[in-house]
């Protein structure tokens, strides 16, 4: 009986970074991918109101994704022990998201005429971020990690993240061109070449975000 349950709807969107860190540490956990339908009865029972969230044997359940990376993180030694760089990790974290989040307004603006001037907008904004990305990835000495020589769950969590971004702008005829990238790019080949998580991609159920 796995000592983990992560429950969310069928996708990767937030749930899968720590489906990765799970993964990751060898720790395992019941996938539990809820129909929309099941949502309402399930939603009540959660500590936020809201998917994912993640329950530990003993029946406690967390909210929050980024909690829930932070806590599994600490479990699976991704979490750095020195508090300056556990902030850089929250740093990158929040910036990817900042990254992030339009583009999930975006894919699910009903408007097509809206989706088409928001999307243009973000594709003008998308080169800052990356650029930033490998400014980031040079400071910290171009080794394919975000913060010191260590793999943290913000590697996990932003190499997600990148993968995320460029399926969904991909769908919408689009590419973030991530070969002109080419620390990040180093990023993302390091983290999906690590064996447990290439062992996870491999035996995940398939979705396109
Ligand atoms: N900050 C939260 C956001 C969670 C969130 O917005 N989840 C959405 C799905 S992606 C949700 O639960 N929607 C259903 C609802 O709010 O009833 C996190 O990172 O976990």
């Amino acid at each position: 009986m796995p000592q983990y349950k992560v429950t969310y709807f069928d996708a990767k969107w937030l749930a899968e970074p720590i489906r990765l860190i799970l993964s990751y540490g060898g720790l395992e956990f019941e996938d539990i991918r809820m129909k929309r339908e099941e949502w309402p009865s399930i939603k009540p029972n959660t500590p936020c109101g809201q998917a994912p969230f993640l329950e530990i044997e003993g029946g406690k359940k967390l909210g929050q994704s980024k909690a829930i990376c932070r806590y599994l993180a600490k479990q699976t030694g991704l979490l750095p022990e020195c508090a300056w760089d556990a902030a850089r990790c929250d740093m990158m974290v929040d910036y990817v998201d900042d990254f992030r989040s339009p583009l999930g307004q975006i894919h699910f603006e009903a408007d097509e005429e809206v989706k088409k001037v928001k999307f243009a907008k973000y594709m003008e904004d998308a080169p800052k971020f990356l650029d930033n990305f490998e400014k980031l990835l040079k400071e910290n000495g171009s080794n394919g990690l975000l913060v010191g020589d260590k793999l943290t769950w913000a590697d996990i969590y932003v190499y997600h993240v990148l993968t995320l971004i460029e399926a969904v702008v991909k769908k919408m005829g689009q590419s973030l061109g991530c070969d002109k990238y080419p620390l990040s790019l180093a990023l993302i080949k390091k983290v999906e070449a690590i064996p447990s998580i290439a062992a996870w991609i491999e035996k995940r159920p398939k979705t396109d975000f």
